[in-house]
C-alpha cells in the first residue's frame, strides 16, 4: 500500500514513487531550519491525483515536427493515473481541423501586445485532456508549429509563444479559471520557457515547475526591445534572469526560473555543462547542476511503436521473423525505386538540420554504394541540406532514394525495412529515431554522443563511432557491412535491439519521483509562508 501525507505537510510518496514509509529526514529539518511535523497518512488510492499542467508546442496526436511531439504524446499518458496531467498547447490549424470538438471554457484578456485568447478543451479518445489556446490570428495558419510551409520561422514567434506561456501562468494563477487547480507545471523547450517567469511575475500563486530541455540549440532569442510588448518586467533583464548577451532569451527564462531543469539523457545533462555543448549557457547549467537542480531523465518509447502491431507495416513482424522483416525491406526498395539487391539497406529518418550530420552521410553515400549497399532517406528541413540530398540521389540512381517530406507512415516503414539507421549526430539530447529503429530491427550506426551513447551499446544493439569525423564514421559503416555478412552475429544483435525495450513505463519513474519531491518541497514552502503570516 502506498501512503501520502495530507493536511499540507511533508510527503515523501505523493505519487507512490517513493518509499512506503513517511519520513522527515534530518536534511529536511536542517534545510528548512525547523522541525517538520510528521504528516497524517492516507492510502494514496483514496486521494485524488495531483494536477499537472504539461505545456508543449507539439503533440504527435495532432502536430509533430520531431521528437518533442512524441514525448508530449507519451509522457503525460505514462504519468496517468498517478497524476491528473492535462496538456496545454496552441490552437494550430491542425488541431482545429482534427475533427474533434473543442469546447471553449475560458477567456483571457489582451495584455501588452499579447492578444486576447480563449481556452478550449479537447478530449482525446483515451481521455487525455488537451487545453487549447485559441487565438486565430496567432495559430490558425498554414505551416508547422514554428514556421511557414517552407520552414521559415514566423516573424511573430515571440508573441505566439509568449501568449502560450502567459496563458499557462494565468491558468496556474487562478484555479477558478478552468475550475482546475494546478499543482505543478511541466514546461518543454524554449517556446514554453517564459511561463516559469510569468508565474513569478504575476506572483499570485507559487507552483513548482519542471523545465525540460529537448534541444538546447533552439533558444528563442529576441531583441531586448520586445520585453515591454511581451509584458516582461525590466527587472528580469539581468544575468540570473532572461538576459543573454544583451538580448532576451526564452530558454533562459525556463532555465533560471524553473524549480528543476531536466534534459532527456544523463550524458547530455553532463555535456551541456561544458562549453562544447552548452550553447553559451553552460555556466548557468553548471550552477543549476551544482544546486542539484539539473537531471538527465532518459526518454522512452510507447506501445504505439511495435512492429508486431503497426498498421503501416506489410507484413507486421516480430523477433526472429526475418522473412517478414525482409518483405518490408523489399517494399521500401520499391517505394524508393531502388534496384533489387541482396546488400544491406541503410536509412536516414531525420529532421534535416546541421545537428544531424547529414553532410557526413552525403559524403559516405559513395562508400555505401560501392560496397553493394543502398541508402534511403526521408527528411525535411534546411533547404541547402534538402538540395544536397536530392543531388546525392541523382548521382546514384537506383541505389540511393531520397524523399524530401515528413510522413509518419513512411518513416515507420523505413525503420521496419532498413538494416541500419545512420545517425552521425553532432549532438543528440536523447534521440528517439535510434530507439524506434532498434525496436523495428534496424541497427543504429551512430556517433557516441548525448543520448545515443546512453541507448546504444556498441556491438550489442548498434554500432558507435567516437570521433565526429568522416574517417571514424566510414570505418563504422564498413563494420556494418562486415556485420551484415556475419549473419549469426547480425541476427543476434537484431534480436538484442528489438528486445531491449526502453519503455515509458520505466522511463516515467524518475519523473514521478521528481514531481513528488517538488510537490513536497512546495508544500513545505507554503507551510512556511503560512507560518510567517
Ligand atoms: N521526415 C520525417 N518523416 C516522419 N517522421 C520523421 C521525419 N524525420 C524525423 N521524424 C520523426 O521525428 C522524431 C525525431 O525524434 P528524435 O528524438 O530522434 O529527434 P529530434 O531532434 O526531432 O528531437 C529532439 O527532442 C527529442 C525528444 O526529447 C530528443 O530525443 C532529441 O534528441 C532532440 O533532438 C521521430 O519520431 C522520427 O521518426
Amino acid at each position: 500500500m502506498t501512503y501520502v501525507a495530507v493536511q499540507g505537510r511533508r510527503s515523501s510518496t505523493a505519487d507512490g514513487a517513493g518509499s512506503d514509509t513517511p519520513t522527515v529526514s534530518e536534511s529536511d529539518r536542517r534545510r528548512h531550519g525547523r522541525a517538520v511535523t510528521l504528516p497524517r497518512l492516507v492510502p494514496a488510492a483514496r486521494l485524488p491525483p495531483r494536477h499537472v499542467l504539461f505545456v508543449t508546442t507539439e503533440i504527435a496526436d495532432f502536430i509533430k515536427a520531431g521528437g518533442l511531439g512524441d514525448v508530449s504524446a507519451a509522457l503525460p499518458r505514462a504519468l496517468t493515473p498517478n497524476y491528473d496531467v492535462r496538456v496545454l498547447m496552441p490552437g494550430y490549424r491542425q488541431l482545429l481541423n482534427a475533427g474533434r470538438p473543442i469546447v471553449t471554457i475560458a477567456r483571457l484578456p489582451a495584455r501588452h501586445e499579447l492578444p486576447a485568447c480563449e481556452i478550449g478543451r479537447l478530449v482525446c479518445d483515451d481521455g487525455l485532456v488537451v487545453y487549447v489556446v485559441l487565438c486565430a490570428e496567432l495559430y490558425d495558419r498554414v505551416g508547422n508549429a514554428y514556421g511557414d510551409e517552407l520552414g521559415v520561422g514566423w516573424a511573430d514567434n515571440d508573441i505566439r509563444f509568449a501568449r502560450l506561456a502567459l496563458a499557462a501562468a494565468e491558468i496556474v494563477n487562478d484555479p477558478a479559471l478552468l475550475e482546475w487547480r494546478v499543482d505543478l507545471m511541466h514546461l518543454n523547450d524554449w517556446a514554453t520557457g517564459l511561463a516559469a517567469g510569468y508565474v513569478r511575475w504575476l506572483g499570485r500563486r507559487y507552483v513548482p515547475s519542471v523545465y525540460t530541455i529537448h534541444n538546447l540549440a533552439y533558444q528563442g532569442v529576441f531583441p531586448v526591445e520586445r520585453m515591454p510588448a511581451l509584458g516582461i518586467p525590466s527587472s528580469a533583464f539581468h544575468i540570473d534572469g532572461v538576459e543573454f548577451h544583451g538580448q532576451l532569451s526564452f530558454m533562459k527564462a525556463g532555465l533560471s526560473y524553473a524549480a528543476h531543469v531536466t534534459t532527456v539523457s544523463n550524458n547530455y545533462a553532463e555535456e551541456i555543462t561544458t562549453p562544447a555543448f552548452g550553447c553559451g549557457l553552460e555556466g548557468l547549467l553548471k550552477k543549476r547542476a551544482l544546486e542539484g537542480r539539473l537531471s538527465g531523465l532518459l526518454n522512452g518509447i510507447d506501445d504505439r511503436w511495435d512492429p508486431r502491431t503497426d498498421p503501416h507495416l506489410a507484413p507486421k513482424f516480430g523477433i526472429n521473423d526475418w522473412h517478414g522483416k525482409r518483405a518490408n525491406t523489399q517494399r521500401v526498395r520499391r517505394m524508393f525505386g531502388l534496384a533489387p539487391s541482396s546488400g544491406p539497406l541503410f536509412a536516414v529518418v531525420s529532421r534535416l538540420v546541421q545537428q544531424k550530420g547529414l553532410d557526413l552521410t552525403i559524403e559516405i553515400a559513395e562508400t555505401i554504394v560501392r560496397r553493394g549497399g543502398q541508402l534511403v532517406v526521408i527528411g525535411r528541413g534546411e533547404f541547402v541540406i534538402e538540395q544536397a540530398l536530392v543531388a546525392m540521389a541523382a548521382r546514384f540512381v537506383g541505389q540511393v532514394g531520397v524523399n524530401i517530406g515528413f510522413d509518419e507512415g513512411e518513416a515507420r516503414q523505413i525503420y521496419a525495412g532498413s538494416d541500419f539507421l545512420l545517425m552521425p549526430s553532432r549532438f543528440e539530447p536523447c534521440g528517439l529515431s535510434q530507439l524506434y529503429a532498434q525496436r523495428f530491427g534496424s541497427l543504429p550506426v551512430a556517433h557516441r554522443t548525448g543520448g545515443l551513447a546512453d541507448t546504444i551499446q556498441d556491438g550489442i544493439n548498434g554500432l558507435l563511432f567516437d570521433e565526429m569525423s568522416l574517417e571514424s564514421y566510414r570505418a563504422t559503416v564498413l563494420r556494418a557491412f562486415d556485420l551484415f555478412r556475419a549473419t549469426d552475429l547480425f541476427y543476434a544483435m537484431r534480436r538484442a535491439a528489438m528486445a531491449g525495450r526502453l519503455h515509458w513505463r520505466q522511463a516515467v519513474i524518475p519523473y514521478r519521483r521528481l514531481y513528488s519531491e517538488l510537490l513536497a518541497e512546495a508544500t513545505v514552502r507554503s507551510d512556511e509562508a503560512v507560518g510567517r503570516s
